[in-house]
């Protein structure tokens, strides 16, 4: 990883570090906490997953991502590039493709922006982000889609989504024109947390559940 991702990452992974944002009252502290130690938790049980259980779990959330999208109407969707154990759903990017879907994938730009989207099908070259993800090449189009799938560390009974604490789908989905929003997590990512004020709910979660 560059030394400039490095330090970006560890600005957003580790509270401790000053941020250039006021201090929080004492009941968002607590609020960030506990999403703090869920996220912490369900990262490790994501880990933990087998092999047999992943490919059946993220085949059946696949199936999901491709019958949303087909009901929904959707023709530009904004998929990822899998990191830290997120459900990989290349067979169901194939199938959006083969149907003829615009695909894009989020870019990190810099920390506390927007994420910008780039268009992108299976098989296109992918480069590095500023946060060390895959994404397409600066010369790929630029994008505004309609919908985003959105990988969840966890999320609650209201659709609201827990991340990795960047809080970069939350500012993306406070620009305007909204695109609609879909998440898609492992069913033991449900948990009981609040939500903060610039949190969006999905519209929904798709999950490898019966
Ligand atoms: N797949 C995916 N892409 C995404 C996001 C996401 O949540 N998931 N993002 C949503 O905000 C943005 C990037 N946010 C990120 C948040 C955390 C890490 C991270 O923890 N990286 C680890 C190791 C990654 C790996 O397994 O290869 C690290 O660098 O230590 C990276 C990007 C845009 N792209
Ligand atoms: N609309 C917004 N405008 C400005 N800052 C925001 C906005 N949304 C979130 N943030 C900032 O991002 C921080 C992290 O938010 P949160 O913990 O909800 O991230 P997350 O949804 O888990 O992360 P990600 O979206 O990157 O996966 C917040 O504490 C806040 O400072």
């Amino acid at each position: 990883m560059q030394a400039s991702s490095y330090r970006l990452m560890k600005q957003i992974m580790n509270p401790s570090i000053a941020r250039d944002t006021p201090a929080p009252s004492s009941e968002t502290a607590s609020l960030v906490l506990h999403k703090q130690q869920l996220r912490t938790a369900l990262l490790a049980r994501r880990k933990a997953l087998d092999v047999q259980e992943r490919e059946l779990a993220d085949a059946r959330i696949g199936q999901r991502v491709l019958e949303w999208t087909m009901r929904a109407g959707v023709s530009s969707l904004a998929v990822y590039q899998p990191i830290r154990g997120e459900p990989d759903l290349a067979a169901a990017y194939n199938a959006l493709a083969a149907r003829g879907v615009h695909l894009c994938l989020p870019v990190v730009v810099e920390k506390d922006a927007p994420l910008l989207f780039r268009a992108w099908q299976p098989g296109d070259a992918l480069q590095k982000d500023a946060l060390g993800t895959l994404a397409p090449l600066p010369s790929a189009p630029e994008i505004r889609p309609q919908a985003l799938l959105i990988p969840c560390v966890g999320f609650n009974a209201a659709g609201f989504r827990l991340g990795y604490g960047g809080g970069f789908y939350d500012r993306t989905l406070a620009g305007l024109p909204r695109p609609r929003a879909v998440g898609v997590c492992y069913r033991f990512g449900l948990a009981a947390f609040e939500a903060q004020a610039h949190d969006v709910p999905m519209e929904a979660i798709l999950t490898d559940a019966d």
